[in-house]
């Protein structure tokens, strides 16, 4: 599946809405400097360096928008994209990065967890995995706490590129089954790519249905 596939309404109005106006907003550090709950809201969490900010990045057919890097924990606020003033994205730090101090890691997993657990415009949460690596304790902690406060989230393969067809399917099926009984996760899994556009349509067309209801 290449990222233009299909031609019906919604994923014309989705690829408009995405390739629009689109801009960075602001970057927090604290729920205090949260921007108004007033439009609808999509997160993208995931361990450090799974692919977050190259995802939006491809998303919005912007190089740059979102800050890339090959250094695991490039993100450390909530980072707020507006799409056309009809929705938001939020590109979040990674969990699961050593390297910075201890008190430095604990203020970016706080903010993030009561981000996750307290935001009442958050409409879907991208859980995004490592097509490479599969799930890992620290995604199972996350898709817990959103489960607990029944937060719709969807599980995102990144990087699909980077592995062989057959290998993608066995690692669908095991995070298909491994979300199977979770009361909050959407039960379909998009594999994507940002360097082929993988299942980017995809993306947007569920994003862009959510947000006009
Ligand atoms: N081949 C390939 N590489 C990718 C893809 N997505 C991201 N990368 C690479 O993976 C590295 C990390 O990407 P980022 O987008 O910065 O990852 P992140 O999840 O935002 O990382 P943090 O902000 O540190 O949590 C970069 O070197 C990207 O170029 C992809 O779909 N395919
Ligand atoms: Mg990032």
């Amino acid at each position: 599946m290449t990222e233009e596939s299909q031609n019906t309404a919604l994923s014309e109005d989705a690829r408009k809405l995405f390739r629009g106006d689109c801009q960075f907003m602001l970057g927090v550090t604290t729920m205090a400097a949260l921007p108004p709950p007033d439009l609808p809201e999509f997160a993208f969490a995931g361990r450090s360096n799974v692919g977050k900010s190259s995802l939006i990045n491809r998303l919005t057919g912007r190089k740059a928008l979102a800050r890339t890097s090959n250094t695991p924990g490039r993100t450390r606020e909530l980072n707020f994209f507006d799409l056309g003033g009809r929705l938001r994205l939020v590109d979040l730090p990674g969990y699961g990065y050593a390297k910075a101090s201890r008190s430095a890691v604990e203020s970016w997993t706080g903010l993030t967890r009561d981000f996750l657990r307290g935001r009442p415009n958050l409409r879907r949460v991208h859980i995004l995995v490592d097509s490479r690596h599969g799930l890992k304790p620290v995604d199972e902690e996350t898709m817990s706490l959103l489960d607990e406060s029944a937060v719709p989230y969807q599980l995102v393969l990144t990087k699909i590129d980077k592995i062989k067809p057959t290998e993608a399917a066995r690692r669908i099926k095991a995070v298909g089954e491994a979300i199977g009984r979770r009361p909050a996760a959407h039960p379909d899994i998009i594999a994507t790519s940002s360097e082929t556009g993988d299942g980017i349509a995809a993306l947007r067309e569920g994003m862009t249905s959510i947000a006009a209801t």
